[in-house]
């Protein structure tokens, strides 16, 4: 599990305090999640979900408060995020930000359920969030643009940090950074940056919930297209009932312009590159031991890079039926 950060009970009443609430009846640590400390809290006949941001600023915190706003207004299914006493949407603990949402209802599910009914649902979704974006106006550039990979890649040269495997995917992650240098440009705007199968709750076939929005920025949508294709169109090989279907349900929300559709391949494989560095970072670099970080495979984001490289743009295309 993620918890990088231990609070005590009173700790946590005195934080929650701070956005109107009573002393909690109960804190339960949540065990997913890689980026920040995560708790359930009971309070005041309600549930919430508190994080404490790990690593932020409060710029990034700021922004990421601006599209839980914006999106929740416009009734996209993202969690209500609270203010605190001074009307910030975060209280400092300890120098971090804890941000307070509500509790999300909705069942996570596995990837190999995610079969093209699920995957038009979340293409309908992501369509809808691209469509949403024209009317968003706060800015913030990608935090998980190529200068920040390069640093995470060259940190592993020239041993892989000691890993044999990570070693002997240097020189292919070398080759796909240098090719990162010249990503075409796209259409852009509000972007979600991390649509996992992690990050969307169901009620039954119907999406209840799309969460973890810290990633989000402005970015060209052919990269969050291409992050999803990576996450949910991927089982033991890319999957194109799956893939067709997720462009199917984006389309019927939004058009997909042809740049965007020319920029896809290039996104993709830029998508799977910094998935593999950031596993393979996190999982190197964190300071917490296994009982509290859980392992998220970076050989699975290697996996799909390679199937990507192989397939080359024509065979991408194919597999997205564009
Ligand atoms: N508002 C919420 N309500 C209920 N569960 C949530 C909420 N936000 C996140 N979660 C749960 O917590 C898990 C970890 O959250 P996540 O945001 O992925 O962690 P991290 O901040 O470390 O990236 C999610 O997979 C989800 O199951
Ligand atoms: N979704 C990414 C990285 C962040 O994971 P999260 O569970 O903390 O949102 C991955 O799976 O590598």
């Amino acid at each position: 599990m993620a918890l990088y950060t231990v609070l005590t009970p009173e700790e946590i009443a005195a934080v929650v305090r701070r956005f109107g609430l009573p002393a909690p009846d109960r804190v339960k640590p949540e065990p997913k999640g890689a980026v920040n400390t995560n708790y359930h809290v009971w309070a005041g006949g309600e549930r919430y979900f508190l994080r404490i941001n790990e690593g932020k600023t409060e710029a990034d915190v700021r922004f990421e408060a601006e599209v839980q706003r914006y999106l929740f207004d416009a009734r996209f299914p993202v969690p209500h995020l609270h203010l605190a006493d001074d009307g910030r949407p975060f209280v400092p603990f300890a120098g971090k930000p804890a941000m307070l949402f509500s509790y999300a209802p909705g069942e996570e599910i596995a990837l190999g359920a995610a079969g093209p009914d699920r995957c038009r649902r979340v293409g309908e979704q992501l369509g809808r969030l691209h469509d949403l974006s024209a009317g968003f106006t706060h800015e913030r550039a990608n935090p998980y643009a190529v200068p920040r990979v390069a640093g995470w890649i060259a940190e592993l040269r020239p041993e892989g940090d000691g890993d044999a495997d990570v070693k002997a995917a240097l020189p292919v992650l070398e080759d796909e950074l240098a090719r990162a240098a010249a990503l075409p440009g796209a259409p852009r705007g509000l972007v979600h940056g991390d649509l996992f199968v992690d990050n969307v709750l169901w009620v039954g076939d119907r999406v209840s919930f799309v969460l973890d929005w810290e990633m989000s920025c402005v970015d060209p949508f052919a990269y969050d297209l291409g992050v999803a294709v990576n996450a949910w169109c991927y089982v033991h090989g890319y999957d194109s009932a799956r893939a067709r279907a997720l462009v199917s349900g984006y389309r019927s929300k939004r058009r997909l312009e042809p740049e965007t559709v020319d920029a896809v391949y290039a996104w993709a494989r830029y998508a799977a590159l910094r998935f593999t560095a950031s596993r393979i970072h996190a999982f190197h670099r964190a300071a917490l031991g296994e009982d509290r970080l859980a392992w998220k495979d970076w050989r699975r984001y290697r996996d799909r890079l390679l199937a990507l490289r192989a397939m080359g743009e024509g065979g991408y295309r194919e597999l997205l039926g564009l």
